[in-house]
Formats: C-alpha cells, structure tokens, sequence
C-alpha cells in the first residue's frame, strides 16, 4: 500500500460490545488466512450512501486476486443532500462505519484500507460546500480504527467513475484474470450523471471519438483505451430538473415548473440535492408519451453523443437502468434479465398513455421511462431491437463502480 497514515485504536465512540462475540462472519475465514485481505469502499452517491466491505484472497502476488465475499449495506440518502448540515453527513458516515467494524476481524483492523468516493451529487456543489463536507467525512475516517491515508476521501471525476464501473462488471465476470476480448460495455444511469463504457472493437470507434472520451486503462502492465463517458446532470433525478425547465434556477422557491410528462392534476414539492421545488402537471395540452418526448429530448440534444459504433458491444446496464425496469414490471428482477430497447419504449407509451390511474403512487414513472428511452436511442444510438443486459449483482457481488475504484486504490489497476 501506499504512505501509510495511519490511526490506531478505538478513538471514537462506536458501541464494539455487540459485535465482540462474532466479529468475522464464518463465511469470511478460509483455511489460509495469510492471503486474505480486506478492504472498505464507501460510495457516496448523489441519492444513496453505500458502504462495501471486500475480503480478498490473493494466490499470485503479481496478479489479480479473487473477490472473496462483500458485507454491503446501503442507506437511501446521498451525503451531498446534507450540504447544509455537514454534522449529520458525518453522523450517517459514522453509522456505515459500524458495518464495516463488524465484517472486518478486529485484528485486520489496522490494516484495512477504508476509502470513501464521491461521486455527481458532490460534483454540483459549490466547491466551498463540497470542501466542507468532504473535511468532515475525513475527520470521521481519522477517528476509524482502519487504515486511512491521505488519498482515503475524494470526489472522483466522471471518467474514473466510468472506467471504475467497467473495470468491477468485468472483474466479476471473469474477463480481466482470463479473455479481455469477452468483455462488456457498461451504461450507469445514477441520480446527478449517467456513463457509458465500452472496450472498442473497432479502432474507427477510437479514432472518431473525442480526446477526452477515450481513458487509458492498465491492468498487469497492459495497456487498454476504453471509450468512457460521463454526462453530468444526465442522471435520472438531475434530468427531471432539466426536463421541468427547473436546473439552475437561482430562486426556485417562488416558481411552479410544469411538465406534459406528469399527470395533469399533479401538484407536489420535489427535493434533489437539498433544494425545493414546486412541480404540476400541465392542465392545458395533450399529455402522452409522444409530448413528454420532446420534452425530456432538452436534457438530452446537444450534450448526450453517439459512439461511432456503439452495436459492436454487448452492454450490462445498471442502477436506474435496472431499478426502473424492475419497478415498472418490465423485469421480474430475480435475476438479470435481457431487454430490447423497444421494451422501455413501449413501457412509457403504456405508463404515459394510461389515464386510467392518476398515478400518485409514481408520478414520475411516464418522464423517467420516457427519458431513458430517450438517452438509449436519441443519445446513445442504440437501435429498438437491441438487446441490454440489466444487471444488479454478478455472482451475488453489486456490480457497483465500488470494487472497480477498491482495486485502483490497492493498485492492481492504474489508470494513467
Ligand atoms: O451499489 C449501488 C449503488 C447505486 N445503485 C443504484 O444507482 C442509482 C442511484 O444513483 P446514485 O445515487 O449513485 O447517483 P450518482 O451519484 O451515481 O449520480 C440507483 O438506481 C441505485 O439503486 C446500485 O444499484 N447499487
Ligand atoms: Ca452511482
């Protein structure tokens, strides 16, 4: 590991007494445990604040080592929407820890890496505010009785986020310890940012594709250009603000910000990064799918590019990708499922066309699958009858951007 920093002991007031008599979990202790490591990747995103705890086993010191087990835990507030209140993102920091001093045996403690990756929610902060809360999580990690070095808390850009997801999808799926060739494009659609990543298999995709949308990649002393991208305020949530005209508005609180993608009679507040807004439906025109397309088309014309040849990888499509194709009842969700492109697209027709219900439950269901429709084909190129994996565990592992960002830290991957 790198300059080691460390803090020793039990200086903070986590209650260890409840964990005492089962530190280690049975399933966390093989037979030979001198090659076992363990590592802590918190990832603070812009609606959630996650914490894995891996344990590794490493055979071959020079190569990758096995992802052994993941204590994962997950609360649904992004550390970003406490900009206001550092003290309670610190507070919510502390809690996670708990998962962590739990799933690691006391004596690995001290040297355990524990890392914390920030991700859109803190990218749209003012600088000022991010500093202050990222100062507070540092002082929480210093408290930790884990190994915290100076690189342990940062806000990673949309690149490393990117290559990070694609480095975990095809860690897990076996393609880095064995064939490359074999790998998988991932798209991430977050709340505040949404990624593409893909191995290019065809060298006018590299060519063709802007400077900044191709990032070397090292693993084992081989160099890869992955095409990556990452369009901040193209997450799920961010892209309703854009779609409703709301984004950037210096003093929200005195407007109303309509939309044809809501039910008419809709009137509600809606919160993102810890500001209010006052959102309706709009009773005057046809509210359907075809006009909600136009409107989300906003957030998404002029900003979101089409790779030069984005059908020469089969993609893994995670997070919203996933959670919305479950919860509209496009996907069962028991295990990853295959989808046409057209799918969503008909889904939001059926969602935006029902005037049936009036769709309080889930007022936003017709812009979000609409939306995603938009960004797959408008922005990203891919054609209806493509099919996408969506994907939410690989082995029973998150195939979170997390273990992709814990193997940086650990340098068995580099990005130069
Ligand atoms: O380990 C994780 C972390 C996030 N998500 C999903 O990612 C989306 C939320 O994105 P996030 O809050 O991370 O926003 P970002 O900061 O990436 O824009 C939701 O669908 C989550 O279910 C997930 O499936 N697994
Ligand atoms: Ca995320």
């Amino acid at each position: 590991l790198d300059g080691t920093i460390f803090v020793e002991g039990n200086l903070f007031d986590v209650d260890f007494s409840a964990q005492r008599e089962n530190i280690l979990p049975n399933s966390a202790r093989p037979a030979n445990s001198s090659r076992v490591f363990y590592g802590i990747m918190m990832d603070a995103g812009s609606t959630g604040t996650r914490i894995h705890v891996y344990s590794f086993i490493q055979e071959d010191p020079d190569g990758l080592p096995y992802l052994h087990n993941e204590t994962f835990h997950s609360e649904e507030i992004g550390l970003s929407s406490y900009v206001n209140t550092p003290e309670e993102a610190g507070k919510l920091v502390r809690e996670l820890l708990k998962v962590a001093t739990s799933a690691v045996p006391r004596a690995m403690w001290h040297k355990t890496p524990l890392v914390l990756r920030a991700t859109a929610g803190f990218r749209l902060l003012p600088a000022d505010k991010a500093h202050v809360l990222i100062e507070e999580i540092k002082e929480v990690f210093s408290q930790s009785p884990f190994l915290v070095t100076s690189r342990s808390v940062s806000i990673i850009d949309g690149t490393y986020e990117g290559i990070l997801a694609w480095v975990s999808l095809n860690f897990l799926m076996g393609h880095l310890h064995v064939d490359m060739k074999r790998s998988a494009g991932v798209l991430d659609l977050g709340g505040a940012s949404t990624q593409i990543s893909f191995l290019p298999k065809c060298q006018k995709t590299v060519n063709k594709a802007p400077t900044d949308h191709v990032a070397k990649l090292e693993i084992l002393n081989t160099t890869y250009l992955l095409y990556t991208h990452s369009y901040l305020k193209n997450g799920l949530k961010v892209a309703r603000l854009l779609t409703l005209g709301a984004l950037g508005d210096a003093d929200p609180g005195k407007k109303v910000f309509k939309s044809l993608c809501l039910p008419k009679n809709y009137s509600d507040n809606y919160t993102f990064g810890g500001i209010t807004y006052e959102v309706r439906g709009n009773i005057n025109g046809y509210n359907g799918y075809e006009t909600c397309y136009k409107e989300v088309l906003k957030a998404i014309k002029g900003s979101v590019r089409k790779p030069y040849n984005v059908h020469e990888n089969m993609f893994h499509a995670v997070a919203y990708y996933y959670d919305m194709a479950k919860d509209s009842g496009l996907i069962e969700g028991s295990q990853d499922e295959h989808v046409e492109v057209k799918r969503f697209k008909k889904k939001a027709k059926e969602v935006c066309g029902d005037k049936s219900k009036d769709h309080y439950g889930k007022p936003f269901d017709c812009m979000d699958l609409t939306y995603i429709t938009a960004l797959l084909t408008e922005g990203f190129g891919f054609q209806d009858s493509v099919g996408l994996q969506l994907t939410k565990k690989v082995k029973g592992f998150e195939s979170s951007w997390a273990l992709g960002a814990m193997l940086e830290y650990l340098h068995k991957v580099r990005i130069p």
